[in-house]
């Protein structure tokens, strides 16, 4: 029999040499010479240096994607911080699966998706309305809201109107391209596979959101082109904020108090458009896309 000094001495030296085997499986996704859906699918009991990588290890060492996205595409995933590749229950490893494959598809040309941002009645939905009708090759998103709706808001064009239990649901589902809620109030998410569908054929697409999800959309796609949308001035605003007359006074106080913290954050923005004239934002907007369709 051996003695126990021995047995620690191996042990101690293969648990070294997995972990040096672990370190070269990241080092080789993260040069690009295997991707993280091959590591996956080698991830059985006779290749232990896969199967032993941490989900959030394989997750990581995918280029651009750091600790603060990993941990939250693995809670989206449902798959806790500890768990092992070769660990993973079918459901996870499935849906592990598709998220990677997505990834792999994920590069898009710069602009073919744009985010317009910016604060309330600046005129988002109006210049986004003009782009949808001037240019009918860009695909303009439309969200689900729990909001109930305005008069003329039709449904599916609009918003799509939906309660806080199918919500829930399309969170759970995994729908949602982001979701913020907004103004402190309802809920708001962009349905992610109009836009994935919409990007795979090439066509290019319009994104009205707020700045929490502005932020999210920059995480999945950092090719991106965020647009922070400005009025001519403070005043006019507000003017045009209490000229739509939809929302009552408790709420465009509400409203005008996120509109300051996000007037405050449009450096984060690539791009700032003044919307004095509809026409002409509308154009500036459609300019950063690849081609001006419809020209
Ligand atoms: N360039 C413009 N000049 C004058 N009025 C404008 C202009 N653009 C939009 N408006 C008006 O401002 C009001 C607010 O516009 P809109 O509803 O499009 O804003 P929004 O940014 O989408 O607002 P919210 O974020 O609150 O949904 C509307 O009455 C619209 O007609
Ligand atoms: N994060 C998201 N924000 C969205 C989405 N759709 C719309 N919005 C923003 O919500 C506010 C309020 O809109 P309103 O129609 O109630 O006036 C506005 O800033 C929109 O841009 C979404 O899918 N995600």
């Amino acid at each position: 029999m051996k003695p126990p000094e021995v047995d620690r001495i191996a042990g101690s030296r293969a648990a070294v040499a997995a972990r040096r085997a672990r370190a070269e499986v990241k080092r080789q996704i993260a040069s690009g010479e295997r991707t993280a859906g091959e590591v996956l699918d080698a991830a059985t009991p006779e290749n232990p240096a896969e199967a032993t990588l941490r989900v959030s290890e394989l997750i990581g060492s995918i280029p651009w994607l750091g600790p603060t996205r990993t941990a939250r595409i693995m809670s989206e995933l449902g798959i806790s911080p500890s768990k092992r590749v070769g660990g993973l229950g079918v459901h996870q490893k499935k849906r592990l699966r598709e998220f990677l494959v997505e990834r792999q598809k994920r590069k898009i040309e710069p602009g073919a998706l744009v985010v317009l941002a910016g604060p309330t009645a600046v005129g988002k939905g109006t210049v986004s309305a003009h782009i949808r009708d001037h240019h009918p090759d860009v695909l303009l998103s439309v969200s689900a809201t729990t909001r109930p709706p305005r008069p003329g808001e039709i449904e599916g064009v609009t918003y799509y109107f939906v309660d806080d239990a199918e919500f829930d649901r399309m969170i759970e589902a995994g729908e949602f391209l982001e979701w913020a809620r907004v103004h402190n109030a309802y809920r708001y998410g962009t349905p992610r596979s109009p836009i994935t569908q919409a990007l795979a054929e090439g066509k290019s697409v319009l994104l009205e959101i707020d700045i929490q999800g502005a932020r999210q959309v920059r995480e999945v796609f950092p090719e991106a082109r965020l647009v922070f949308l400005l009025p001519p001035s403070w005043d006019e605003l507000v003017r045009r904020l209490t000229g739509r007359g939809t929302e009552d006074q408790d709420e465009q106080d509400r409203r005008l108090v996120t509109a300051r913290e996000e007037l405050a954050a449009q450096d984060e923005f690539d791009y700032r458009v003044v919307n004095s004239d509809v026409e002409t934002a509308a154009r500036e907007v459609v300019d950063l896309m690849p081609t001006s369709p419809g020209d």
